[in-house]
């Protein structure tokens, strides 16, 4: 039963800044890597591991993880906006497998899924978006209060478990969306004024303009932030370095003792992100037993916002 990964951090940003030329390309450079992988995996089914950003999800029932039996892009940053090809049946079986061992998950029949959803693929598979098959699995990584990571270390084990045991006449291939070290200007319901925690309960759905203002800030944020201006968390590379080894390691129960504070602190509040990474790590190894990491990447970008992490891996 062939299995893959790919982990990646996605921004919105990719398309509303000019990092150095030298840089830009280096990105472009290892897309193209991890293009050529999954291309050459031609997966039958994408299980995706993806954050939200208060587009889909909001405060008034904010689950840590959903699996999405149907699905449809948001939008946001002129990211995906159609409907995604989930196989429902499967998507269903896959539910009741994480309820079978002791975790517990959202389903939705509905899941608005945004740019930290289907970024990856996307710039993956272009125009392929919505004919590929696609279970979308979310995992909060922005509102506040975190699971405990062994708790998504083991949803990931589930993943795995049941591909391995269900979906051996299929390619599948796993995402993770999402981090590395940074922090947005989203806004913390702990901070947030009264009309952003309006935006936070109940914000689906914004008009043109609302979602024009959203998106304007966080560019201009991102030209300060490089530009050494913004009052947003730094990136942190020796942080970043250290999460990949262990993905690398495949020593993920080392995991399991990252704290929601320390992280927030360490590596900015949007490094919750990650666990879409510990997620689909954990899937891969669930259903392979050992794996290869075959590329990887990383550079710090500001004009991103993002330490941007790349990474695939296969079965050893
Ligand atoms: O949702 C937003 O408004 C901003 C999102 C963002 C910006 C930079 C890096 C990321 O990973 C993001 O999701
Ligand atoms: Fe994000």
């Amino acid at each position: 039963m062939p299995v893959a990964l790919l982990t990646m951090s996605h921004s919105p940003l990719l398309e509303h800044a000019n990092p150095p030329e030298e840089v830009a390309e280096a990105v472009q450079g290892a897309f193209a890597e991890a293009r050529e992988f999954v291309t050459q995996f031609d997966p039958d089914l994408i299980i995706n591991f993806g954050p939200d950003h208060y587009n889909g999800f909001f405060y008034d029932l904010m689950p840590p993880f959903c699996v999405g039996f149907a699905a449809v892009g948001t939008g946001d940053y002129n990211s995906f906006d159609g409907e995604l090809n989930v196989p429902t049946e499967i998507a269903q079986d896959l539910a009741q497998y994480i309820i079978d061992q002791d975790l517990d998950t959202a389903i939705s029949r509905r899941m608005e899924v945004d740019h930290g959803a289907v970024q990856p693929i996307e710039i993956m598979f272009g125009e392929r978006v919505a004919e590929l098959s696609v279970i979308p699995v979310f995992v909060n990584g922005l509102a506040k209060p975190f699971m405990r990571m062994a708790r998504v270390r083991k949803l990931g084990d589930a993943v795995g478990a049941f591909v391995k045991e269900h979906l051996a006449d299929k390619k599948v291939l796993f995402i993770g969306s999402g981090g590395l070290s940074h922090e947005p200007p989203v806004p913390q319901w702990a901070t947030a004024t009264e009309e952003q925690r309006k935006f936070l309960l109940e914000g689906r759905h914004p008009t043109p303009e609302a979602r024009a203002a959203r998106e304007a800030n966080t560019i201009a944020v991102a030209k300060a932030f490089a530009a050494g201006e913004a009052d947003i968390r730094d990136l942190n590379p020796e942080w970043d370095a250290a999460f990949m080894d262990i993905c690398r390691s495949g020593e993920l129960e080392r995991f399991d003792a990252f704290t929601a504070e320390d992280m927030a602190e360490e590596a900015g509040r949007s490094s919750h992100e990650t666990r879409t990474w510990v997620a689909a790590f954990s899937a891969l190894r669930a259903a392979a037993g050992t794996y290869d990491v075959t590329y990887e990447f990383y550079r710090p970008i500001r004009e991103y916002i993002a330490g941007f992490g790349v990474m695939t891996a296969k079965e050893a």
